[in-house]
């Protein structure tokens, strides 16, 4: 949509005089026609009113509330670089299919299907193929919406060079067939660049993941536990990578086997220094993912968990607070979570009393595989029960303190069904004067192809972040803090910074990355009050 011919030449001041603004990049779709907001040809500045409500208890026991504003600037960086995606355990399903889908839809190709022809596309990314209301047309009052991406300058993901890891080396395109989750008439058309691509050596502690794994570990760095020379490695293998392929930035992502709970020793992984010399003592306790996170931390290499288990020990959380590097996790959230987390926020805000929720799922990958180990397995149902917990807890007139919905997850390894995981739910809900309502779901999700749009727009967001400061008045300008927690949409149990809230429902998320991106070129937050159509 061309912006208003007025406001593409500059905003009116205090005083009214038009302040020119240099003319949108040609990739602008919109520009914003404020005196809190600044474009430069390198950056875009805004000044923008945070307007939250404090409260605070009276005497007399009732809840007391103040509307606050707090004043921030917001500066983006508007060139895009040149990014890398690493992935360790690129050889995966998820791996091997995500970079299928970058070269489709690089190339723009299509392919035969049983169903017809199949072009490229991005569903299933928030980024790249959903949109957000910009606001409503001055003259129509039609709700005028561009595509998320469009929102403020992010990396293209057909512009992302991609490499990683994985601990079997076998080539790209003979691990896409082992996936088997992509038509063979689009393997045909990707298998020859994709067969250049071999994974790095990796880190392998067999302690970590499950036995069934050994089989394939034929692609491993010396050395069965944590070592100073592993961490060196991985910083080696980023710095290469980064030159290799002329970037001005790399992301790290874990899409490798989920690995067992590590143990939080005091004097090993609970401090930064302890972690440090844990590492370079060989403890036993920390993890490959571990390894790879204090590595990209080193070099402040933003690097995101995407399995469930605890890679951020206190001591890697603090490692990267020191460092001001960006951490993100944990746990893609891509099928069945993803709409429990959506289901159950609209059945408790209903007023509908969740009593229980049986989730069972079954999958036949590998991933499936690795989670028929218990302690694998318990990694995972870690992450798939927390994620109700703060729609529960914040709805106190149908629980009581510490009253939570029965919740079971189940996860079988049933190698025919392979990568298209079968999730069964059954919801069941108190409702009016004693009634009940039960929702029984059976939802196929095709894992692969679910959880790589999310690596996708992981990578988007978590590379947007490195190029946005903030401050207040007469301060300077700063990161985020360094757990991203913007990222908690795309992930099941969203790591938080310290003694801050996890937020586990959907459309909060999706909120909280819309406005924080919003607030970035000076707009206001989407309310939906749409009083424009309700006062007249
Ligand atoms: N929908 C989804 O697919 C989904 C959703 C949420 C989370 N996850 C998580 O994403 C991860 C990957 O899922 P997947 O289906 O691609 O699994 P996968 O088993 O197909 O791929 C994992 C890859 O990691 C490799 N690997 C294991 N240990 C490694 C190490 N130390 N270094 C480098 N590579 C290593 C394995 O060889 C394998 O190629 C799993 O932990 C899974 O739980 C997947
Ligand atoms: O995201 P989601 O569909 O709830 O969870 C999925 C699980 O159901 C599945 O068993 C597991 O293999 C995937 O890694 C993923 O974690």
């Amino acid at each position: 949509m061309a912006p208003h011919a007025e406001a593409a030449n500059g905003h009116a001041n205090g005083n009214g005089s038009i302040v020119p603004v240099p003319s949108p990049t040609t990739n602008d779709i919109f520009v914003v026609n404020s005196p809190n907001v600044t474009y430069t040809e390198t950056e875009i500045t805004s000044k923008y009113t945070y307007r939250t409500t404090a409260i605070s208890t009276g005497a007399d026991g009732k809840f007391v509330a103040t509307p606050k504003e707090t004043k921030y600037d917001f500066k983006t960086e508007r060139k895009v670089p040149k990014v890398g995606m690493m992935l360790v355990g690129w050889g995966g399903n998820n791996g091997t299919t995500v970079t299928a889908g970058i070269i489709a839809n690089r190339r723009g190709l299509v392919w035969d299907t049983r169903e017809g022809q199949q072009s490229a596309n991005y569903y299933g990314s928030v980024i790249m193929g959903s949109t957000i209301k910009l606001g409503t047309d001055s003259k129509s009052g039609k709700e005028i919406n561009i595509p998320f991406h469009d929102l403020l300058p992010m990396v293209h993901p057909n512009d992302l060079a991609i490499g990683g890891w994985d601990i079997s080396g076998m080539n790209l395109s003979d691990a896409m067939d082992r996936a088997q989750v992509l038509e063979p008439s689009l393997k045909s058309l990707v298998k020859k660049e994709m067969a250049q691509m071999k994974p790095l050596p990796s880190v392998y502690y067999p302690d970590f993941i499950a036995a069934n794994q050994e089989e394939r570990a034929d692609n491993v760095l010396s050395g069965t536990k944590a070592c100073n020379a592993h961490v060196e490695q991985i910083r080696k293998d980023i710095r290469d990578f980064k030159a290799a392929n002329n970037l001005d930035k790399v992301i790290v992502q874990w899409t490798a086997n989920t690995e067992r709970y590590a143990e939080i020793i005091p004097g090993v992984n609970d401090t930064a220094d302890n972690l440090l010399k844990a590492i370079e003592q060989g403890h036993e306790e920390v993890s490959p993912s571990t390894v790879f996170a204090v590595a990209c931390i080193l070099d402040k290499v933003p690097f995101i968990n995407g399995s469930p288990q605890n890679t951020f020990v206190p001591g890697a959380i603090a490692l990267a607070e020191k460092h001001g590097a960006f951490v993100g996790g944990d746990d893609f959230k891509s099928g069945q979570t993803k709409m429990k987390s959506a289901l159950v926020d609209f059945l408790i805000n209903a007023g509908i009393k969740l009593t229980s929720i049986a989730s069972y799922n079954h999958l036949g990958n590998n991933d499936g595989m690795n989670l028929s180990s218990h302690k694998q397995f318990r990694s995972k149902e870690i992450s798939k029960s927390n994620v109700v917990d703060d729609m529960v807890a914040a709805n106190t007139v149908l629980y009581k303190e510490g009253e939570h919905p029965d919740h079971t997850v189940v996860i079988k390894y049933m190698p025919a069904v392979g990568d298209n995981k079968r999730a069964l739910d059954e919801y069941y809900a108190e409702i009016f004067m004693g009634g009940h309502q039960t929702i029984s779901m059976f939802n196929v999700c095709e894992d692969s192809l679910l959880a790589s749009p999310l690596i996708i727009d992981l990578v988007i967001v978590a590379e947007m972040m490195t190029r946005i400061q903030w401050k207040e008045e007469g301060k300077d300008y700063a990161g985020f803090h360094s757990v991203l927690s913007v990222l908690s949409y795309m992930l099941k149990a969203p790591l938080t910074p310290p003694g801050t809230p996890v937020v586990n429902a959907l459309a909060k998320q999706r909120s909280a990355l819309t406005n924080i991106f919003r607030a970035c070129v000076g707009l206001e937050p989407e309310s939906d009050m749409t009083l424009e159509h309700k006062l007249f």
